[in-house]
């Protein structure tokens, strides 16, 4: 059987995911035109290249459909339920690098850590009778974080799948959880990251789905130490 490896098709991890699969010594062979969905490793038949978006490759891993992908930690750890039992984080390659964090609004000048989150809350809901409203596109994470790590249990999610940062102003939310790298569409929005509001420092990683039989596989071994071997040089 071939061993598969997901990388990015398209977005901003595909140029890097590709170079650093070159670099640690599988050049791959689109097959056909630049939009087919295959690939090869030249030389090696016993790779094949499935090319799928970021968050696809975060599902594929998780069902087990192919053996390895580049994809980023939050799309892991967001996508995925359990991600520690289905997939192994075999390598973090240094590019991809963003956080996702929660951020309020500028004017909030009292609130600056997740406990004054916590407070304001509570707050919120005695005076206004409704929740706090917090927009995002990470579901499963904002939940973890909220409500496991920091015990605040009185909000709602709004989702958002894109413009999030935009929905405090709009009206629509509250907060936001978002991802931000530079930090520059925060600012522009008017809003800041509290002091203890990193939910996870992601970035692209390669990551090997638990499948039996790969303890026995010398090419799941060959690939992960590849890997690491050409993000250290
Ligand atoms: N400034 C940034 N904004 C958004 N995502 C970023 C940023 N920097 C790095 N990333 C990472 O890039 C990944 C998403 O990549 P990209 O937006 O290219 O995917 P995509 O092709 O749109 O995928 P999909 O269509 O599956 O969502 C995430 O893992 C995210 O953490
Ligand atoms: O901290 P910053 O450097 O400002 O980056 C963060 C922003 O970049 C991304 O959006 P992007 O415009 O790239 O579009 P996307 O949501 O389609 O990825 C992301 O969704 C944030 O909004």
């Amino acid at each position: 059987m071939n061993v598969t490896v997901a990388l990015p098709s398209k977005g901003r991890m595909k140029e890097e995911a590709l170079a650093i699969f070159e670099r640690a010594g599988f050049p791959i062979a689109q097959s056909g035109s630049e939009r087919s969905y295959r690939g090869r490793v030249e030389g090696r038949e016993d790779i094949e290249i499935a090319f799928l978006s970021a968050s696809e490759i975060a599902r594929e891993l998780g069902r087990g459909g192919v053996d390895f992908g580049i994809t980023g930690e939050d799309l892991i750890r967001e996508g995925l339920a359990d991600s520690e039992t289905r997939v192994a984080i075999e390598a973090r390659l240094g590019f991809g690098r963003a956080d996702v964090v929660v951020a309020v609004p500028d004017i909030w000048l009292d609130v600056t850590t997740m406990a004054d989150l916590g407070d304001v809350a509570a707050d919120f809901r005695a005076r206004t009778g409704r929740r706090l409203a917090v927009a995002t596109k990470y579901w499963r994470l904002t939940q973890q974080f909220l409500s496991a790590t920091h015990g605040i249990q009185l909000y709602r999610i709004v989702e958002s799948l894109g413009a999030t940062e935009g929905a405090p102003a709009a009206g629509q939310a509250d907060i936001i959880v978002d991802i931000t790298s530079t930090g520059s569409t925060l600012k522009a929005n008017h809003l800041r990251v509290l002091s203890d509001g990193v939910v996870l420092r992601s970035e692209a990683c390669l990551v090997r789905a638990r499948c039996d039989g790969h303890a026995e596989d010398a090419r799941v071994k060959e690939i992960a130490e590849a890997v690491r071997g050409a993000v250290a040089r």
